[in-house]
């Protein structure tokens, strides 16, 4: 996207778009990627693609958040530095996937298989993994009874709402007040 002439907001926007409406997802403005949610199972993910990311620079192939992760990995074990991935975004803009797409990959090629779980893996100088601590963590549970604002609470909740018959959501003791109005769901 560094290469856009001019290089304007709404030029960013309108490539975004374009790259949007044709399924992908990921662009790389210099060597950060920005991603946008597509809300729907893509079929970008899987072993052969990570494969396929596995040890290619950067822009060798198209932009995606497994060669981030590759990268970053490789970074730490050829140049023995340090690395940390940072993902922001609004909520609901799909962090959480992203975390969870990145440790995969890593487990992936380090040969580690572990997924949507916070993974702290100790590396020897040569890359290879020498142990670590594998925690539940992406489940943020509290946000079902609190939540910052501008956050949502799980999307569960609003599907359930969406199509839930009325049986079922008096079963859940769930309203759209509660989601809503009251920043504690208390019955659960
Ligand atoms: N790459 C993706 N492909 C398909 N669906 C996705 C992707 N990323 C996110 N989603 C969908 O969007 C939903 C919200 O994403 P996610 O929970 O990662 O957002 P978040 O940025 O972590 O939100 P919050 O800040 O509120 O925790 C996911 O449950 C999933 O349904």
């Amino acid at each position: 996207m560094v290469l856009l002439d001019p290089l304007t907001d709404e030029s960013l926007l309108s490539n975004l778009k374009k790259r949007f409406n044709n399924n992908d997802i990921y662009t790389y403005i210099g060597s950060v990627v920005i991603s946008i949610n597509p809300y729907m199972m893509l079929p970008i993910y899987s072993l052969e693609k990570i494969n396929a990311y596995r040890s290619c620079n950067l822009y060798e192939l198209s932009p995606h958040i497994y060669a981030i992760a590759d990268e970053a990995y490789r970074s730490l074990r050829d140049r023995d530095k340090d690395q940390c991935v940072l993902i922001t975004g609004e909520s609901g803009s799909g962090k959480t996937e992203a975390s969870k797409l990145v440790m995969s990959y890593i487990a992936a090629v380090c040969g580690k298989g572990a997924e949507g779980k916070y993974m702290d893996i100790e590396f020897d100088f040569k890359g290879d993994p020498l142990g670590g601590v594998v925690s539940n963590y992406l489940l943020e549970k509290s946000r079902v009874v609190k939540r910052l604002k501008g956050e949502r609470n799980f999307h569960i909740f609003y599907q359930l709402l969406a199509g839930g018959s009325p049986d079922l959501l008096s079963e859940y003791c769930l309203s759209f007040h509660f989601l809503y109005l009251h920043p504690i769901l208390t019955v659960l």
